[in-house]
């Protein structure tokens, strides 16, 4: 990185002095000037630096500070001066010049540890400014809701913080996995590493190794450079695995190595490198399941189970429905300039009855949707339209009657928010007919 210098001084010997000892730091790109007017016009250029003399014939030294910082308050300074003069240096340091050292003897080393700690100083400002937008900017809405379901997920979210426990979410999809992460990751590492967040469906089998633990130059064909994995990546920040139920088993076995021995190899490499993330994983599967299926490591299970979270679905969330309805439309009202809108009666009901399959984005989608369609200031009933499901029950398929039974069941029961004994009632079939093909994992009777 070029750090821009520009020294002003009219004795052309010193110039050149001050030149030499600066740029043998190479980062250091440093134009020397004569003329206050010239450096005045060229403050547009934004040096990182500038050095002055005070003892310019054309205009004083503390006049031409004055102006530089009149155009730029932030402008660091350093003054280079043949005057020892402590009381000129207390008043231009008030001024907001960094550093005042004189022209003697000791002037290399001088100058040295004065650009050096101004540079320093400067970075230390970028990154507390970096830090403090990042605060401000926390992309993460709280989690809406007053349901004690939500206040208890919250109260769990703040006891995640206090260890650096591996973190299980469980729920359906779009219940707010991942936002519960990233809060997690907020509330603990709001000054620290970043929050990454990986789906593992989305992964290519072959590729999951390389994405997670990274690789060395020519570890395979096309490994070209180095590259560090996620791991890496979020070092001293939060790694978010979700989906983690869609990792393939023979990964689940390298995954299980590493985070029983905190360290990862990158692929192709010999040396170990430690894990220093906090890890979520997140599934919306029920992964008791999918180990009886042989489809999850039930070492691994335990592993990862560290801290459960498991979100609620938005049906069993009571008033928050309304109230998430509320906040969604308003702000997408608000994004889109659109008029405030309220809701009728019978739209609110229509909202509250529905069971969502799709969860809080499911319900944002619906709202946003009628926000849109509303005409006047009230979305009503009409406005508010669920996707239609695609129906399970296709008769061209070469299926067993059997098999069409069982498909008609659980339709119904996923219609109705998996309710077996008013499924039961409405197909005149047992109660015990269900329970019995669930145990034989034909149908599921949860979500
Ligand atoms: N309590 C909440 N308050 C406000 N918005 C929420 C809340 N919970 C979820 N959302 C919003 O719902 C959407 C889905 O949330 P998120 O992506 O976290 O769900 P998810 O469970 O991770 O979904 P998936 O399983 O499909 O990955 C996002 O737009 C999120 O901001």
């Amino acid at each position: 990185m070029t750090y821009k210098i520009f020294v002003i001084d009219d004795d052309v010997w010193m110039q050149k002095k001050l030149k030499h000892l600066l740029s043998i730091n190479s980062e250091h790109c440093v134009e020397l000037l004569k003329e206050p007017e010239d450096l005045l016009a060229k403050l547009k250029e934004q040096p990182d630096l500038i050095c002055v003399d005070l003892m310019l014939p054309t205009m004083n030294g503390k006049d031409l500070i004055t102006k530089i910082l009149a155009t730029n308050p932030e402008q660091d300074i350093l003054v280079v001066s043949s005057q020892e003069n402590i009381s000129v240096a207390v008043e231009l340091m008030k001024k907001g010049v960094k550093d005042y050292i004189p022209k003697d003897q000791n002037l290399k080393e001088y100058l040295w540890k004065a650009v050096e700690s101004i540079k320093e100083k400067k970075q230390l400002k970028e990154k507390i400014n970096t830090l403090e937008s990042k605060i401000k900017n926390l992309d993460i809405p709280e989690l809406s809701g007053n349901s004690k379901e939500i206040k208890h997920i919250k109260s769990l979210i703040h006891k995640a913080t206090t260890a650096n426990i591996t973190v299980l979410i469980s729920g359906e999809t779009g219940t707010g996995k991942e936002l519960v992460a990233k809060a997690i990751h907020n509330y603990q590492n709001k000054y620290e590493g970043d929050f990454i967040a990986v789906n593992m469906s989305a992964i290519p089998e072959n590729l999951i190794e390389s994405e997670l633990f990274g690789y060395e130059k020519g570890a395979f064909t096309g490994a070209d450079k180095q590259k560090k994995g996620l791991f890496e990546e979020a070092e001293n920040g939060t790694l978010f695995l979700d989906e983690i139920a869609e990792l393939n088993i023979r990964f689940q076995a390298k995954l299980l190595r590493a985070l029983q021995e905190r360290e990862i190899r990158r692929i192709g490499g010999t040396k170990t490198i430690p894990i220093q993330t906090r890890l979520i994983c997140a599934t919306h599967r029920d992964l008791k399941d999918e180990i009886e299926k042989g489809n999850f490591r039930e070492d691994l299970y335990y592993r990862i189970y560290g801290f459960p979270i498991h979100l609620p679905p938005l049906r069993e969330r009571g008033s928050d429905i309304f109230l998430l309805a509320q906040e969604f439309g308003k702000s997408f009202t608000r994004e889109n300039k659109l008029p405030q809108l309220t809701f009728s009666r019978e739209a609110k009901e229509k909202l509250i009855e529905y069971n969502y399959p799709g969860n809080i984005r499911e319900l944002k989608s619906v709202v946003e949707l009628a926000c849109v369609l509303a005409e006047g200031s009230e979305i009503k009933e009409e406005d508010i339209s669920f996707p239609k499901k695609k129906t399970k029950f296709d008769l061209t398929q070469n299926k067993s009657l059997k098999e069409y039974t069982n498909i008609i069941i659980q339709d119904c029961l996923e219609k109705n928010s998996y309710n077996i004994k008013k499924v039961a009632e409405l197909l005149d079939i047992g109660i015990s007919t269900i329970y019995n093909l669930a145990k034989k994992n034909q149908i599921r009777i949860k979500p």
